[in-house]
């Protein structure tokens, strides 16, 4: 079967990433296989420019395909915090945990209906070689009051999926792979991947 590397330490998006891309006949690998390989700095202050480094460093260390992610959560009561900080939102003490409750903390008091927030995802596509592809996906919800569900990962326990009814966490992750911001941005990579192809580039 053909591989395809992704980017990510995140043991939850290489989970994703696995079970999003068997479908299309690709077994995943992920840095966790590459344990030598140094951290790139997210040194970015948007989504893309942190997925485009990160891709474009690990394409051009291995010398070969790779695709990077770079997510988070977007909050408006908190003016899109914690943004691109989402995995370090908690500073030293940051982990899943920590994060959710400093979430929670400065949303004390924010009425239900001013609680609207977004995942986002970019995807960069880089190859030596090769011109670098972006795509940016979205999931629209709203942040809950207290944990609820204990599948996903991050945030997930917090994010309400109105659609649903459900937290992201108490989606099975069938059915989060089919509505999450990660899912949306690899449909729209399919897509240019296809344009691509059918320009014999
Ligand atoms: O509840 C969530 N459900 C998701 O589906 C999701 N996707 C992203 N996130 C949050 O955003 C950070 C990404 O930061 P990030 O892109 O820098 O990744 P990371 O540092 O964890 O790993 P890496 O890919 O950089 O190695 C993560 O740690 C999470 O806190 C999510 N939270
Ligand atoms: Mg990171």
């Amino acid at each position: 079967m053909e591989s395809v590397i992704i980017a990510t330490k995140n043991s939850g998006k290489a989970k994703e990433f696995e079970k999003l891309f068997l479908p299309k006949g690709f077994a995943v690998k992920t840095l966790l296989d590459y344990p030598e390989l140094e951290d790139v700095e997210e040194t970015g202050s948007t989504f893309e420019e942190n997925a485009i480094l990160k891709a474009e460093t690990i394409a051009n260390t291995l010398g070969v395909r790779v695709i990077a992610d770079d997510s988070g959560l977007e909050i408006d009561a908190l003016d899109g915090r914690p943004g691109v900080y989402s995995a370090r939102y908690a500073g030293p003490e940051k982990n899943d945990e920590n994060n959710i409750d400093k979430v929670l903390d400065e949303l004390q008091g924010v009425p239900e209906s001013e609680r609207t927030a977004r995942f986002c995802c970019a995807l960069a596509m880089a190859e030596p070689g090769k011109e670098t592809l972006t795509v940016f996906g979205t999931c629209e919800g709203r942040i809950l009051e207290e944990r609820r569900g204990s599948n996903g990962f991050g945030y997930d326990p917090i994010f309400l999926v109105e659609t649903k009814g459900k937290s992201m966490a108490e989606l099975a992750s069938d059915e989060k792979n089919k509505i999450s911001h990660r899912a949306n941005a690899i449909r729209k990579l399919d897509e240019l991947l296809k344009e691509r192809e059918e320009r014999h580039e």
